[in-house]
């Protein structure tokens, strides 16, 4: 079945491989800097110049109330990321979140039942974009995560070059996809392959682990374990260390590890859009969302 993907003109825009954006709309002086100091600020994506680190900047996810991914918020951070990467007077971002206890719950559920195939086929493709845009970063990524971080949250955070997890039993990372009934693309599995290996991602994978902080950082599924209340300053010393090394020299190791992976994606992205919309799109499917998403609201009493 051949997909026609109608998108809508911002969308279309940013979504074209390694677009770049129209208009410069968001890049614009921090309000009464006068100083050159860059802010590219969004209604859900809040990025600000790290006062205490040269060339860092410091995003934070706000989209309330548990930084789920929809099209919109997508798009935000695709916005920002691409101004970010174009701005030469940033090396490195430190990814966090703004809602309380919430890295991101991942891919919007909303944006996934009930919609017609074509906005299936669109929101897919603006998280394809995110994906590669984060993975295949020039800039240094480092994850501050300060909450829960399932499914596309924990993807999010597997793109990064080094994860710090806030300790707190409750901020659980991993891919669930298969507790919703559903399956984790495969290149969301090849994420996790390169980053726990194979026998451990098997069996993450198929149980849905969710892993608290100690097995997380046994798996290796973060890099750090620290404090909550360390978790930006230990972010900082990171960045530090990784933006000691020429960028030249660091952005071509980066992409000749993270290439291949990519590739396979790039090499089949119109099918896997296809393959999605058509799994998505199964009664089956869309009935364990249904559940899932039930399960969630009655969890509220
Ligand atoms: C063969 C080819 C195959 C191709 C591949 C095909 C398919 C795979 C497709 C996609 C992969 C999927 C990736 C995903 O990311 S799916 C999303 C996974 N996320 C989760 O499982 C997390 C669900 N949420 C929670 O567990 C909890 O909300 C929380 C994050 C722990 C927070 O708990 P808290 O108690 O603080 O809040 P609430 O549960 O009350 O939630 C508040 C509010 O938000 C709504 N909500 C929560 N998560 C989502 C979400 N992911 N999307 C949309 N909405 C979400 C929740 O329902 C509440 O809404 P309400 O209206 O009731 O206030």
């Amino acid at each position: 079945m051949a997909l026609t993907v109608g998108l809508r003109p911002l969308t279309r825009a940013l979504l074209r491989p390694w677009a770049r954006v129209p208009g410069a709309a968001l890049g614009r002086p921090a309000a009464g800097s006068g100083d050159g100091v860059r802010c590219f600020g969004s209604p859900r994506v809040l990025v600000e110049p790290d006062p205490a680190a040269v060339g860092v900047a410091v995003m934070k996810m706000r989209n309330p109330p548990v930084n789920s991914l929809s099209l919109e918020f997508l798009t935000e951070l695709l916005i920002s990321l691409e101004k970010l990467e174009n701005d030469k007077t940033f090396r490195g971002i430190i990814i966090t979140s703004d809602c309380p206890g919430i890295f991101s719950a991942g891919l919007d559920l909303l944006e996934m039942y009930g919609r017609d195939p074509a906005h299936c086929a669109e929101y897919w493709k603006a998280v394809q974009e995110l994906w590669l845009r984060v993975y295949l970063s020039n800039l240094v990524v480092i994850g501050a995560i300060n909450g829960i971080s399932p499914a596309g949250g924990c993807l999010l955070s597997l793109s990064c070059d080094y994860r710090v997890l806030a300790n707190n039993p409750k901020y659980a990372i991993g891919l669930n996809e298969t507790l919703l009934g559903i399956i984790a693309p495969f290149w969301f599995k090849d994420v996790l392959v390169n980053t726990i290996g194979h026998r451990a991602a098997e069996r993450a994978l198929q149980l849905g682990f969710l892993f608290p902080p100690s097995d997380a950082l046994q798996v290796g599924i973060v890099d750090q374990v620290v404090p909550e209340d360390q978790v930006q300053s230990t972010a900082r010393s990171v960045m530090a260390q990784w933006l000691a090394i020429p960028d030249h020299a660091r952005q071509l190791t980066k992409n000749l590890v993270r290439k291949p992976t990519a590739d396979r994606l790039l090499q089949q992205r119109d099918a896997d859009i296809q393959n999605f919309v058509r799994f998505i799109s199964r009664d089956s499917i869309q009935k364990s969302l249904h559940v899932y998403l039930e399960k969630l609201k009655q969890k509220k009493g």
